[in-house]
């Protein structure tokens, strides 16, 4: 039967990228999706302010809800420092064995570990098996619609400290209303937008950086 987007973009990172180098499989997968078929990572330019919000904050224990192919996980993985660990949700078991894939391309299989499920299963669970006591940092790009209610569970199950920052992609498009204006509002968060456009194309999309206060 044909092939998914997701495995052709995994073999265009097989071709056109060095094993090892997360750099080469980041352009790899831009520029297969630039030139070739448009796919849903959130891309260079939004990818770029991911990068300095990762690198200013160093954090030790990430999250990252909704890892697709991978290139977001790839992106803030190359970042962190050996000991530091990420966990990456992924609920689309095709989308989970091409992300292993491009993961171990890069190299980075050793602080990276990817988990297949839904997150409202997995985040009540993250203490006691992954014997994770709080993230330093969540990235939340899976669907839409599970932004507030997982930022609520994040809460109630004491995974979030003072600092913990949380950046969520797509806020405008395909666009987090509930999220948006809880964050925004909640006096328990400090909130600021990055203006981007969609990964690929002239849209207007954005990031949203939220540190949690406690
Ligand atoms: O849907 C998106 N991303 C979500 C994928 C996912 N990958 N994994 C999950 C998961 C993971 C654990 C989960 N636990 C419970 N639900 C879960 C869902 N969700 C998405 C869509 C667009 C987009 C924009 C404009 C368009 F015209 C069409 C599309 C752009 C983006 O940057 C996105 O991130
Ligand atoms: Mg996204």
């Amino acid at each position: 039967t044909r092939s998914t987007r997701p495995q052709r973009l995994l073999k265009a990172v097989r071709k056109h990228a060095a094993r090892g180098d997360p750099q080469s499989v980041i352009s790899a997968i831009d520029h297969f999706c630039r030139h070739s078929e448009w796919a849903m990572n959130i891309g260079d330019e939004k990818g770029s302010i991911l990068d300095s919000v990762v690198s200013e904050l160093n954090p030790e224990k990430v999250l990252e809800l909704g890892t697709y192919c991978g290139y977001s996980t790839v992106r803030i993985a190359r970042l962190l420092p050996p000991g530091a660990r990420l966990i990456t949700l992924e609920f689309n078991a095709g989308y989970a064995a091409i992300a292993r894939q491009v993961i171990a391309w890069a190299g980075l299989e050793d602080r990276v570990q990817l988990v297949e499920g839904a997150s409202e299963d997995w985040i009540p669970r993250m203490k006691e098996h992954f014997g994770i006591e709080t993230f330093d940092f969540v990235f939340l790009d899976h669907w839409k619609d599970r932004y507030l209610p997982d930022t609520k569970l994040m809460e109630d199950c004491g995974l979030l400290r003072k600092g913990t920052v949380l950046l969520a992609d797509n806020v405008i498009c395909p666009g987090v209303p509930d999220y948006l204006q809880y964050v925004r509002n909640s006096l328990s968060y400090k909130s600021c937008y990055f203006k981007s456009h969609l990964e690929y194309t002239k849209a207007e999309d954005g990031l949203e950086k939220s540190v949690f206060l406690g």
